[in-house]
């Protein structure tokens, strides 16, 4: 029998909160959830596929009411299946993009990226196995790795909030077993942010712990400035000095860098755009890291080919540690082989985070055996998830 999809839900829901980077506020920040209903069952139940979207894009939902969502409901069945008779997110994928130019990604990269996270979600749910165990046997060296290396990301701006509040945040990570956190620069003048950062630092102990993040802040000459200021501490990385698309700044800044690895792509939306990067951002494969996020870049297919290219370049998955906090990353890595994942244990809940149960131990998570991408594992989440049920 052919399974078909039979419905498609998204709401717009709020991970508002009174937090600033160097760029934005978060004040009014949405996301787009997402579940693909089909008309098969497993245990009794419909299998669905749920997706979302990670931070600082907002929720796409008139672009897939407009023209995602009636692609795939149109389609025949048949033309989304691959031969084993079930839904191939790549096949759905071209359907997806049916009538899509090339270039300028904007916002579409997003609703694809969400749809084609429920897709994947589906499949594994489908085939009744986690989706890190279905990547590494169809794109992966055929053995997952599920103990990934996840990071606390916060040390946002927050009214009212000095050093020691800063202190205290990092401490709470390192307390829950983080080993490197990350915090934002670029938001305050560099005599303050050097003040937030050596308080940090006072409290991280020697190595490698601290991350910080601008934001896609400066101009390659204030980046380099700062460059210079963070080349006295040993930091994990220096992440998007300059904005995503100026590849001339980014090389700037890369070639400067010595031995402080640079970190950047989380707003960059296609392979070719990543692919742009690679060739003239002068990025160093054995230094910098890669911080494509599927979510918010047409998804995994997009994914796929964005790691191929980049290795055609000489990158190998493990400097891939990808933007976004959510369990469709950590089964990437896991899968795949990346370098590791975000995490944000304080922010944007339900969404990010880690089935329950699952503790960060020296820096490291033990991704459980879970049908899917593992939401249902994540009660906090599987009530919201329902909820789009009903
Ligand atoms: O503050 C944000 O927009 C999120 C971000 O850059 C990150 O997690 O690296
Ligand atoms: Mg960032």
């Amino acid at each position: 029998m052919t399974m078909k999809i039979v419905d498609i839900r998204e709401r717009t829901l709020p991970i508002a909160s009174n937090i600033r980077n160097s760029f934005i506020d978060f004040s009014k920040m949405t996301l787009s959830l997402v579940a693909v209903i089909t008309d098969q069952e497993r245990d009794g139940r419909p299998v669905v596929g749920f997706g979302f979207n990670s931070n600082g894009r907002y929720g796409q939902g008139s672009l897939m009411r407009e023209r995602f969502v009636p692609r795939l409901m149109e389609a025949d069945p048949e033309t989304l299946h691959d031969d084993s008779g079930l839904i191939d997110p790549h096949r759905a994928w071209d359907t997806m993009m049916t009538n899509e130019k090339p270039g300028g990604h904007g916002e579409r990269s997003v609703a694809v990226g969400v749809l084609d996270m429920a897709l994947w979600d589906l499949r594994a749910k489908l085939e009744e196995r986690p989706l890190f165990d279905l990547l590494a046997h169809r794109f992966g060296s055929g053995t997952p790795d599920p103990r990934v290396f996840v990071y606390a990301a916060g040390g946002y701006y927050h009214p009212g909030k000095g050093t020691q509040g800063l202190q205290d945040e990092l401490t709470s990570y390192l307390d829950r077993g983080y080993t490197v956190v990350k915090m934002k620069i670029g938001g305050a003048s560099l005599a303050e942010d050097l003040t937030r950062i050596e308080g940090a630092l006072s409290v991280l102990g020697e190595g490698q712990h601290l991350m910080v993040d601008a934001n896609g802040r400066f101009g390659a000459a204030e980046a380099l400035d700062y460059l210079s200021a963070l080349q006295d501490y040993d930091l994990f990385w220096y992440e998007e000095p300059v904005d995503p698309l100026d590849y001339a700044g980014t090389r700037a800044v890369t070639g400067r860098a010595g031995g402080l690895p640079i970190a950047t792509g989380e707003n960059l939306f296609s392979h070719w755009d990543a692919r742009n990067l690679g060739l003239y951002g002068g990025m160093d494969p054995e230094r910098d890291y890669l911080q494509f996020d599927c979510a918010l870049s047409y998804g995994l297919v997009e994914y796929l080919r964005t790691l191929e290219a980049l290795g055609e370049l000489g990158w190998s998955p493990s400097r891939f540690i990808p933007h976004g906090g959510h369990q469709m990353s950590l089964n990437i890595a896991a899968g795949l082989g990346l370098g590791g994942n975000e995490s944000y244990p304080d922010l944007f809940q339900p969404f990010g985070g880690f089935p329950d149960g699952c503790v960060v131990e020296d820096g490291h998570i033990t991704m459980p055996e879970l049908p899917g991408i593992g939401f249902e594992g994540k009660s906090d989440l599987a009530k919201v998830c329902r909820e789009l049920l009903d």
